[in-house]
C-alpha cells in the first residue's frame, strides 16, 4: 500500500518520537505542492507585514486584542480562509468522481479517504463553527447594548485554541497524514489496529484542543447573555439573534463535553491500550456511535440556530417590519434546542436497535419539523405586506428559505426508518446535509457578514459583486447537489473512490460542473471584497445605520468605538433602536444629552496567543509521541493560562470627557440621518 510508511511501524526516538523524514509524503506530490505553496504564501505574507512595519500593529491591535468585535472578525477570517481549504478538497473529490468510472482516477484510495475526512472535519469545525461563533461574538454585545462579553481575555483564548486545531489539521497535510475514517471517526476503523498511522491522532488532538476553545466560548456567551444586558432589556425584549445565540451556546455547553469525553476514550484506546470501543476485551463500538451522535446531532443545531437568528434580523430589517410572531419564534427556538437531544439515534437506524426504538426516534425527529416550520412561516409573514428591499443579505435569506426547506424535507424522509434502510450511507444523505448546511449555515454566514460588514468596517460591500456571487452560489449549489439525490436513489453509496456503474457518470460530471459554478461564486466574493476595500470612500457609511436597522448595534457609530457605547442605551421595547428612532422623528429631536460617566475597559492581553502557541507544540508532540515536548507544551500552556488569568491587571479608564467627545460626533451623524436638527448649542 502506498500510504503505509515506516511511521506506522512504530519505531520511536527519545528526541523526535515517531517523527522522521518518512513523515513527509514525498510519494504524494499533490499535498506537498499544495502545502508548500500555502506555506510559501504565508511566509511571503509575513515577510511583507514585517517589512512594511505592520507587525507591532498586528500584535497590539489584533493578536492580543480582547475586544469582542475584533475577536469576532478574526473568527470569521479564519472561517473564510478554511472555506477555501475545504472547498479545494471538494473540487478534488468532485473531479475524481467525475472521471473515476471504471478507472482509478488520479487520487489513490488512501489519499481520497483523507480528503473526504479532512473536508468534513474542516468544514464543520473550522468553517461553520468559527463563522457562527465569530458572528455571535461580534454582534451579541452590540445588540445587547453592552461593552464587551463577560470574560474578554478568555474569549481571546477561545479564538486562538480554535486556530490551533485548524493549524494542526493543515499541518497533517505535509507532515504525516490525516484520518481516513470519515469526519466522525467510527471505531473499530479508527482504532490503532486498523488505523496505525498518525492520521486519527491529528484528528483527535485538533478537535480536543479546539473543543476546549469552543466550550469556553459557550460558557462565556451564555454568561454574557444571561447576566449582561443593557438596562431595560428583559428576556422578552432581546433581539431574535440573541435568543438563538443563547440556545446555541446552551447546546454547546451541554454537548461539547460529550464529544470531549468520547474522543478521550478513543484516545485512551489508541495510546494506552484501553478497550472502550474495541471488538475484544469487553469493548463495544456501539457505545462510540451512540456518544458521538449524542454530540453530533445537537452540533448540527448549534450550527443552524445562529443562522436562523441572522435570517430573522435580515428579513425583518429589509421588509421594514417587526419580526412576525416574536414569541412563537422564541418558543420554537427553545423547543428545537430541547428536541435536538432526543433524536440522535436517527444516524444509525440500521445498526440493530429494533423497530420500537427506531420508531420512537423517527417520530421525535419528525417533530422537529414543526417548530422549524413555525420559523419558516414567521419569516414569510414578516415579508408579507412589507416593503422589501432585495439587497445582498436579503437575497441570501430568500435563497436560504427555498433551499433549506428542500433540505429539511429530505431530512424528514430520512427520518422514516424503512426509507433510511435504503438511503443510509448513500449520497442521498450527502445531498441532504449539504442542502441544509450550505443552504442554511453557509448562506447564513454570507447574509450575516454582508449585513454586519458596514458595522465592522464603516463601509458597505459592493452590491453588484455580492449579487453575482449569490447567483453563482445558488445555481452552483443546485447543479452540484441535486444529482446526488438521483444518484442516491440509484444506489450510489458515499465515500466512493471509483465505481463501475456507467449510468452514474453523467450525474457525477454534472455535479462537478456545479462545483465549478460554486468556484465562480467564491471568485465573485473575493472580487467583492477587493472592490469594496478599493472603493471604501464611495461605499462609506457615516451614519452607523446603513440599512435602517431596528436593533441596538445600529445606534452606535461604524466601526463602533472600543467600548461600543459611551453610555449604555436604555431599552424600552422589543425593537430598541427602532423605538429610539421613531421617538426622535416624532419629537424632531434626539433624546436629551445623557450624563456621561467614567468607566473601565479591559486591557489587551497576549494570554490567548501564548497559550495557543504552547498548545500547538503540545498537540503536535502528542501526535508524534515526543513526550518531552508534550510536557513542555502542557506546562507552558497551563502556566500562561493560569498566571495571566489570575493576574490582577488594572483595566484602563475612559473618562467622561473622552466618552462625551466621541459620542458628540455620533449624535451629529444620527441627527443628519434622521433629518432632524442637530444638538441645540448648550
Ligand atoms: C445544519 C445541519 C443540519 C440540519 C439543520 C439538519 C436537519 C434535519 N436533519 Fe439532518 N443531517 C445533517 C445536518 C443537518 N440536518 C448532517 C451533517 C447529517 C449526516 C452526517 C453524516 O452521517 O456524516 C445529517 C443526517 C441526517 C439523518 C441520518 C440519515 C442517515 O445517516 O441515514 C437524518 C435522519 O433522520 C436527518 C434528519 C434531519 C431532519 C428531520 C432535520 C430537520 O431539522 C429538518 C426540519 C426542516 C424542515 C422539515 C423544513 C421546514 C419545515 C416546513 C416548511 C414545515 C412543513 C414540513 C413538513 C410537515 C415536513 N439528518
Ligand atoms: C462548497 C461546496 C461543497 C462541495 C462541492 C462539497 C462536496 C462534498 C463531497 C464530494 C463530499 C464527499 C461525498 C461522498 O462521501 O461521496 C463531501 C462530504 C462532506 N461534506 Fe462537503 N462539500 C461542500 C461544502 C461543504 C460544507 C460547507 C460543509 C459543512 C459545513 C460540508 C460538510 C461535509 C461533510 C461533513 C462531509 C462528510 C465527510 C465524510 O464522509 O466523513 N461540505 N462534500
Ligand atoms: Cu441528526
Amino acid at each position: 500500500m502506498t500510504g503505509l510508511r515506516s511511521i506506522e511501524t512504530g519505531h520511536s526516538s527519545p528526541v523526535f518520537g515517531k517523527l522522521s523524514w518518512d513523515a513527509i509524503p514525498f510519494s504524494e506530490p499533490l499535498p506537498l505542492v499544495a502545502g508548500g505553496l500555502v506555506g510559501a504564501g504565508l511566509v511571503a505574507l509575513l515577510a511583507w507585514v514585517w517589512r512594511r512595519g505592520y507587525m507591532p500593529y498586528l500584535w497590539k491591535e489584533w493578536i492580543t486584542s480582547v475586544d469582542h468585535k475584533k475577536i469576532g472578525i478574526m473568527y470569521c477570517t479564519l472561517a473564510a480562509v478554511m472555506l477555501l481549504r475545504g472547498f479545494s478538497d471538494a473540487l478534488l473529490m468532485r473531479s475524481q468522481q467525475a472521471i473515476a468510472y471504471n478507472s482509478p482516477g488520479y487520487l489513490p484510495p488512501d489519499h481520497y479517504d483523507q480528503i473526504f475526512s479532512a473536508h468534513g472535519t474542516i468544514m464543520i469545525f473550522f468553517v461553520a463553527m468559527p463563522f457562527m461563533i465569530g458572528l455571535m461574538n461580534f454582534v451579541l454585545p452590540l445588540q445587547l447594548g453592552i461593552r464587551d462579553v463577560a470574560f474578554p481575555t478568555l474569549n481571546s483564548v477561545s479564538l486562538w485554541l480554535t486556530a490551533v486545531g485548524a493549524l494542526l489539521v493543515n499541518m497533517s497535510l505535509v507532515i504525516g497524514e490525516f484520518a481516513r475514517t470519515g469526519w466522525v471517526v467510527y471505531p473499530p476503523l479508527s482504532e490503532l489496529r486498523f488505523s496505525p498511522g498518525v492520521g486519527v491522532d491529528y484528528y483527535l488532538w485538533a478537535i480536543q484542543i479546539s473543543g476546549v476553545g469552543t466550550l469556553l466560548s459557550g460558557v462565556n456567551l451564555v454568561t454574557t447573555i444571561l447576566k449582561m444586558r443593557a438596562p431595560g432589556m428583559g428576556y422578552s425584549r432581546m433581539p431574535m439573534f440573541c435568543w438563538t445565540s443563547l440556545a446555541t451556546n446552551l447546546l454547546i455547553v451541554a454537548a461539547f463535553p460529550i464529544l470531549t469525553a468520547t474522543l478521550a476514550m478513543l484516545t485512551l484506546d489508541r495510546y494506552l491500550g484501553f478497550h472502550f470501543f474495541t471488538n475484544e476485551a469487553g469493548g463495544n463500538q456501539m457505545m462510540f456511535v451512540n456518544l458521538i451522535w449524542a454530540w453530533g446531532h445537537p452540533e448540527v443545531y448549534i450550527l443552524i440556530l445562529p443562522a436562523f437568528g441572522i435570517f430573522s434580523e435580515v428579513v425583518s430589517t429589509f421588509s421594514g417590519k417587526p419580526l412576525f410572531g416574536y414569541r412563537s419564534m422564541i418558543l420554537a427556538t427553545m423547543v428545537i434546542c430541547l428536541l435536538s437531544f432526543m433524536v440522535w439515534l436517527h444516524h444509525f437506524f440500521t445498526m440493530g436497535a429494533g423497530a420500537d426504538v427506531n420508531g420512537f426516534f423517527g417520530i421525535t425527529t419528525m417533530i422537529i419539523a414543526v417548530p422549524t416550520g413555525v420559523k419558516v412561516f414567521n419569516w414569510l409573514f414578516t415579508m408579507y405586506g412589507g416593503r422589501i428591499r432585495f439587497t445582498t443579505p436579503m437575497l441570501w435569506s430568500v435563497g436560504f428559505m427555498v433551499t433549506f426547506v428542500i433540505g429539511g424535507m429530505t431530512g424528514v424522509l430520512l427520518a422514516v426508518p424503512p426509507a433510511d434502510f435504503v438511503l443510509h450511507n448513500s449520497v442521498f444523505l450527502v445531498a441532504h446535509f449539504h442542502n441544509v448546511i450550505i443552504g442554511g449555515v453557509l448562506f447564513g454566514a454570507f447574509a450575516g457578514t454582508t449585513y454586519w460588514w458596514p458595522k465592522a468596517f464603516g463601509f458597505t460591500l459592493d452590491e453588484t459583486w455580492g449579487k453575482r456571487a449569490f447567483w453563482f452560489w445558488i445555481t452552483g449549489f443546485y447543479v452540484a447537489f441535486m444529482p446526488l439525490y438521483v444518484l442516491g436513489l440509484m444506489g450510489m453509496t458515499r465515500r466512493l473512490q471509483h465505481y463501475d456503474v456507467p449510468g452514474w457518470q453523467p450525474w457525477l460530471i454534472t455535479a462537478g460542473v456545479g462545483a465549478l459554478l460554486i468556484l465562480c461564486g467564491i471568485a465573485c466574493q473575493i472580487r467583492m471584497i477587493w472592490v469594496s476595500v478599493r472603493d471604501r470612500h464611495r461605499l462609506a457609511d457615516l451614519s452607523g445605520d446603513p440599512w435602517d436597522g431596528r436593533t441596538l448595534e445600529w445606534i452606535t457609530s461604524s466601526p463602533p468605538p472600543p467600548f461600543n457605547f459611551a453610555t449604555l442605551p436604555r431599552v424600552e421595547g422589543e425593537e430598541a433602536y427602532w423605538d429610539v428612532k421613531s421617538r426622535a422623528r416624532d419629537r424632531r429631536q434626539l433624546s436629551d444629552l445623557p450624563d456621561y460617566d467614567r468607566f473601565e475597559m479591559p486591557r489587551n492581553s497576549p494570554t490567548g496567543f501564548v497559550t495557543a502557541f504552547f498548545a500547538t507544540g503540545m498537540g503536535f508532540a502528542l501526535v508524534w509521541h515526543i513526550w518531552w515536548l508534550v510536557i513542555a507544551g502542557f506546562l507552558g500552556a497551563w502556566a500562561t493560562f493560569v498566571v495571566f488569568a489570575w493576574r490582577d491587571e488594572p483595566d484602563y479608564e475612559v473618562t467622561a470627557e473622552e466618552a462625551e467627545a466621541i459620542d458628540r460626533d455620533r449624535r451629529a451623524a444620527k441627527a443628519k440621518l434622521l433629518d432632524i436638527p442637530a444638538e441645540r448649542p448648550a
